[in-house]
């Protein structure tokens, strides 16, 4: 059944994620990543004043600090998400500093222009692995038509000629930001 597959592709790319996140410079990464999404939001014509979806990184996830210090200085609005009792997904504004401000709901997704989403792998029709809540599978469907999702990943994690389960529910990404570039997947 697709959801056992998963979980030991998932088992697999967790322990690829150590190794590789072992090798990499943080510092160097988030740097990167500004430069790329720097790249990314003039492609899409993103002004100041628009809504990015993105999310605080954790140990061992491409680094997003310093990518969401740039948005917020470049005057993007910028949400991330709360993860709710039932692996659904809330929302709070970063504020520039520290602080954050007001909790959203559920629905801010609808603000989005862009997502910016974590994930483990994403294959090359787009199919992504995440941490298995189901999470963004659940907030992605709640978007503006059109509005783009891209996963940021660590160089080495795309499986751009490989296949990754994909279920009925999985919500397939528009494309991946590495350290190296941006990347289009084609689509299913
Ligand atoms: N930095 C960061 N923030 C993020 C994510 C992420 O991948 N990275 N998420 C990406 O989605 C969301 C949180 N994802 C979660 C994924 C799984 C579980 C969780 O409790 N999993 C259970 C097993 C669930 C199941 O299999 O039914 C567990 O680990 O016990 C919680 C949050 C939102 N925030
Ligand atoms: N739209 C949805 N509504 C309700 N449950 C869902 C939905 N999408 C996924 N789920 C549940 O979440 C479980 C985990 O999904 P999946 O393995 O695709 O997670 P993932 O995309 O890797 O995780 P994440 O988005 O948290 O990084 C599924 O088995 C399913 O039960």
């Amino acid at each position: 059944m697709a959801t056992s597959e998963k979980s030991e592709v998932r088992r697999r790319l967790r322990a690829r994620r150590r190794e590789i996140a072992a090798e990499r410079d943080g510092a160097a990464d988030g740097a990167a990543l500004v430069a790329e999404v720097g790249v990314l939001v003039r492609r899409l014509g993103l002004a100041a004043g628009a809504t990015v979806l993105s999310y605080e990184s954790v140990a061992g996830e491409p680094p997003t600090q310093a990518l969401n210090a740039w948005l917020l200085g470049e005057g993007y609005r910028v949400l991330v998400p709360d993860t709710l009792p039932d692996l659904d997904l809330g929302w709070h504004e970063l504020a520039p500093g520290d602080g954050t401000v007001r909790g959203l709901g559920l629905e801010a997704v609808g603000d989005a222009d862009l997502v910016l989403a974590p994930g483990l792998a994403v294959d090359g029709r787009g199919t992504r692995l995440g941490q298995g809540g189901g999470c963004y599978d659940r907030a992605l469907p709640r978007r503006r038509a059109g509005v783009p999702v891209l996963v940021l990943l660590h160089p080495g994690e795309r499986e751009a000629d490989d296949v990754l389960p994909r279920e009925a529910h999985d919500v397939p990404v528009d494309g991946v930001v590495t350290a190296d570039g941006i990347h289009w997947p084609d689509p299913a």
